[in-house]
């Protein structure tokens, strides 16, 4: 496919190249101005919210679908995003590995169960990201369907651990998930690249991808 991409000199951006060997990338755009070779058929944007308004108006320009791993949206820009699904399709995840999104799953199996324990999340990420808490600490946080405190660790090239940890006066249960490197968030953009590419509109997870 011929894609586009938003952060193409970070690590994400990297990642991504990384795994779209079967595909041409067509058109960057960052701070300095546009590259654009052709048309891209779809735009795959893991760079910052302060992006997002370029970002939208490229996908409407070229009429082309949007996978976007960007964290930190507010609830105004998740509005954009959806306004922007009635046109084109658009899949959001603050966390496109297939792990969390399974343990999503446990959590919103389970956690009714554990309404009595207390609950505390922490996430561990490298020391150059930008935002905190993560977006997957926040989405887990809202699986859980309850306040719980997060604690934010940044520490050398920590690619992302979180864990959900409940406790109560006489046990302790974690869940915990470890990224061992970018590559598995990177192969999970192709893969929305790659479901994008089958829709013609719509606002989906990376849930509704994968399962
Ligand atoms: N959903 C998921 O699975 C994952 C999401 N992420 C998220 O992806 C984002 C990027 O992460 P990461 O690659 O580590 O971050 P980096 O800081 O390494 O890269 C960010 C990239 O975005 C570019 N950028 C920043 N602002 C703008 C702008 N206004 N317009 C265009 N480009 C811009 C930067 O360019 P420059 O350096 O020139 O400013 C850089 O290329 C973060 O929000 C992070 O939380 C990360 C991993 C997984
Ligand atoms: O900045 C990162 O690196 C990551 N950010 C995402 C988040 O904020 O949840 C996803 C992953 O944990 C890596």
């Amino acid at each position: 496919m011929n894609y586009g991409l938003i952060g193409h000199t970070g690590q994400m951006g990297k990642a991504i190249q990384e795994v779209m060997t079967d595909s041409r990338l067509v058109y960057t755009r960052d701070e300095n101005g546009r590259n654009l070779i052709k048309r891209p058929e779809v735009i795959i944007d893991f760079s910052n919210r302060s992006a997002l308004s370029e970002t939208i108006k490229d996908c409407r320009e070229f009429k082309c679908g949007l996978v976007i791993g960007t964290t930190a949206l507010t609830e105004a820009d998740f509005e954009l995003l959806h306004k922007l699904a009635e046109e084109v399709p658009v899949v959001q995840s603050y966390n496109f590995s297939p792990g969390i999104n399974l343990l999503k799953l446990i959590l919103r199996q389970f956690s009714p169960y554990m309404k009595n324990w207390d609950v505390e999340i922490v996430e561990k990420h490298h020391n150059r990201k930008k935002d905190a808490p993560s977006g997957t600490a926040i989405m887990l946080q809202k699986e859980l369907g309850r306040e719980a405190k997060i604690h934010s660790l940044r520490e050398g090239g920590i690619p992302g651990d979180h864990s959900i940890i409940f406790a109560n006066d006489g046990e302790v249960l974690e869940l915990s998930h470890r990224a061992i490197s970018r590559k598995v968030f990177a192969i999970g953009a192709k893969e929305a690249a790659n479901f994008v590419l089958k829709k013609e509109k719509g606002f989906f997870s990376y849930e509704e991808v994968i399962l």
